[in-house]
């Protein structure tokens, strides 16, 4: 498995949320359906302080679902798609009906049954779903959506959409994408600002691990792999990278 990747630094949040604007801008236009997988934490914030500002942008066929999700109401701070919908429904920019969204009410196992369904009939082909654009982040343990180090479920295989129930990060019951969906996906963008980032990211990115860090562990089948990171979450880094102000 392996893809080439493009390590993009730019000096600010501001400069990374705007070049990560335009890159959806780029990669949904001219299509009458994308579909996009959104990751949480910083990530929402980042995305929607820049999204509904972007000049070109037509969202008219989006679907967008979620790389993980926390299972709590949607009414919780820690609901990713609560916090989506807060931010960027008033704004006119996407509604409701165009994210693909959890039953918080289920089970957790249910949870990730049922949305595997609504994954299946966004992707009604056989086979894996294969997003347009994943977007993911990482957490400075080195997990990604809710795949957390040493966890099984960096083993699994026959699944499209997995439930954790003891994640270290609370909130522990969460779905989360399988590596084989995440590395099916046409273009997969990392998004890493911070300099509590910089030490992980130095191992993702440069270490090569006998078992590696779950973010470690994405390289698109088909697709490209680039990543967008800040300068002081950059800053261990020895690695080729593109210094950008804006893409
Ligand atoms: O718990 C989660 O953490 C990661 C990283 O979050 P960040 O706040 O450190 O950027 C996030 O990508 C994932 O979607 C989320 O559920």
């Amino acid at each position: 498995m392996s893809s080439s990747r493009q390590i993009c630094v730019f000096p600010s949040p501001a400069e990374l949320a705007l070049s990560l604007s335009q890159l959806l801008v780029h990669e949904s236009q001219g299509t009458c359906s994308f579909r996009l997988a959104l990751s949480g934490g910083s990530l929402v914030q980042l995305l929607s302080r820049e999204l509904p500002k972007t000049a070109g942008l037509n969202t008219a066929g989006w679907k967008v679902a979620f790389c993980d999700e926390r299972l709590v109401p949607f009414s919780d701070p820690e609901s990713t798609y609560g916090e989506y919908k807060r931010q960027l429904v008033p704004h006119g920019l996407l509604s409701e009906s165009q994210f693909v969204t959890i039953d918080p009410a289920l089970p957790v196992e249910e949870a990730a049954v049922d949305y595997t369904k609504k994954l299946r009939e966004l992707f009604p082909d056989d086979g894996l779903p294969a997003f347009d654009l994943l977007i993911l982040g990482i957490g400075p343990d080195g997990h990604t959506a809710s795949l957390f180090p040493g966890h099984p479920l960096l083993q699994v295989t026959d699944k499209v959409v997995a439930p954790i129930s003891d994640s270290p990060k609370p909130p522990p019951q969460r779905i989360t994408l399988t590596l084989p969906v995440i590395n099916a996906a046409k273009t997969v963008v990392f998004v890493a600002t911070g300099e509590g980032k910089a030490t992980i990211l130095k191992r993702i990115l440069q270490e090569e691990e006998s078992d590696p860090l779950p973010a470690a562990r994405v390289s698109p089948v088909r697709g490209k792999l680039l990543w967008f990171v800040d300068e002081p979450a950059a800053r261990e880094l020895t690695c080729p990278v593109e210094k950008h102000s804006v893409l």
